[in-house]
């Protein structure tokens, strides 16, 4: 190492790795200051108008939209998976119903890679089969997680529905309109991928290491639940609760300011201008909010965008419409981010195998910043 290589690893750090590129990827382009985002070329908002959950997870793992056989084999892997082992339920059952549902779904994929025999295959094609696995059955765990802290039985997949019908289906053990599966796929393109966000590096930092899949989604959930990534979601729905009122929007934005507080589901860490996945779910909380006859919630949110907006210069980002609109579709609002991890899986998997494929461990440096080296001083001298 040069003197010169010393100086620049020692000198500069950049806080929270910001415009640092930390991979090559071509599985998706998050452009900030244009507010675009393209999974493999294709822009959201086409995929949104156009395109189903199964579509868009097949190209996120395969790098091409499937073709419509391809397409039919996929949704038929992916049904074929949704069962989990009954010991997962059972286990399920024993853990505390009032644990957040993110520590559940954590827990529960720990568990699931332990009764996965392939969970240790280093085999190309069976950590394929591992990811489309996990795309099918976090939905699952998510719905037990949902109907057991309820003190309900799961309800087992529905092999006629599709995958974000059948996982509506698992929550509310009702088949769902076309409206309510239409909804759900929706959420589930919406944010199944967003390049090295804290959630996906996570999933790479582990799986570098080359352990196991498991390990590194249950980290990846692990980072999704903080409030500042996934966690938001949930964040947003108790601010509403919180304010209550339209009145009461100004006086609590003004507190936070004062307070030198966050405005959850505001500002981020690439999007300069508007977060391009914004104006979808903002779309469909207008209209859910006008249908079932609760528009509070909705119009709240837009006049909360105003004025955080007035006071911060920050667009909200995916959480924010996320929280009225699911809360619309009768999700409780601590499932929200569980509802992110049954999407955000796909893009975890991707990325997963682009790092296994030509892996290297990834191992940054400190820049060291405490004492000198000094004299070991015994017990009885300190
Ligand atoms: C799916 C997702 O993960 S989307 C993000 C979800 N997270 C949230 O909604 C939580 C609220 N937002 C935030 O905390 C931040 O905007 C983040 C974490 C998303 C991005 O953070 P950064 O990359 O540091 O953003 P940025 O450089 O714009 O922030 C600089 C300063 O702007 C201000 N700022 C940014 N966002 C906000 C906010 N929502 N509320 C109040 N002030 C804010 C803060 O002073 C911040 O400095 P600090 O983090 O030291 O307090
Ligand atoms: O990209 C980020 O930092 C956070 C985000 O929006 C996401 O993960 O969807």
């Amino acid at each position: 190492m040069s003197a010169d290589d010393i100086e620049k690893t020692s000198s500069e750090t950049v806080k929270g790795l910001k415009g640092i590129n930390a991979a090559d990827s071509s599985i998706c382009l998050v452009n900030g200051t244009e507010g675009k985002l393209l999974y493999r070329g294709y822009n959201i908002d086409d995929l949104a108008e156009n395109a189903t959950f199964e579509e868009i997870s097949f190209l996120l793992l395969k790098g091409e939209l499937p073709t419509a056989d391809e397409l039919t084999k996929y949704q038929e892997s992916l049904k074929q998976h949704r069962t989990i082992p009954t010991e997962l339920i059972e286990a399920l059952k024993k853990l505390p119903p009032t644990a957040p549902p993110m520590a559940l779904l954590r827990s529960m994929t720990s568990l699931a890679g332990v009764y996965d025999e392939d969970a240790e295959s280093e085999d190309v094609e069976k950590r394929l089969e591992i990811s489309i696995k996990l795309i099918s059955q976090i939905p699952t765990i998510v719905a037990a997680i949902h109907r057991v802290r309820k003190g309900l039985e799961p309800v087992a997949p529905d092999p006629s529905l599709c995958h974000a019908g059948n996982f509506m289906y698992m929550l509310n053990g009702e088949k769902p309109s076309q409206d309510a599966t239409r909804a759900m796929d929706l959420i589930l393109t919406l944010h199944a991928e967003h390049g090295l966000n804290a959630s996906t590096f996570t999933s790479r930092v582990i799986i570098a290491t080359l352990p196991d899949i498991y390990s590194a989604i249950t980290g990846a959930i692990g980072a999704l639940k903080g409030k500042l990534h996934g966690g938001a979601n949930t964040e947003v729905l108790k601010t509403l609760f919180e304010i209550g009122s339209m009145e009461n929007i100004a006086p609590y934005v003004k507190k936070v300011r004062a307070e030198k507080g966050k405005f959850m589901g505001f500002g981020h860490a690439v999007y300069q201008v508007e977060d391009p996945r914004a104006k979808h779910l903002k779309e469909l909380s207008r209209r859910l909010g006008k249908e079932t006859g609760e528009p509070k919630w909705y119009e709240m949110s837009i006049e909360m965008e105003k004025l955080v907006y007035a006071e911060i210069s920050r667009n909200c980002n995916v959480d924010f419409y996320s929280a009225s609109l699911q809360h619309y579709m009768g999700i409780p609002g601590d499932l929200f981010t569980c509802i992110f991890a049954a999407s955000r899986i796909a893009g975890w998997c991707a990325h997963i195998l682009e790092q296994l494929d030509g892996n290297k461990i990834i191992r940054p440096n400190a820049n060291y910043i405490g004492y000198e080296e000094r004299p070991y001083v015994s017990v009885g001298q300190r």
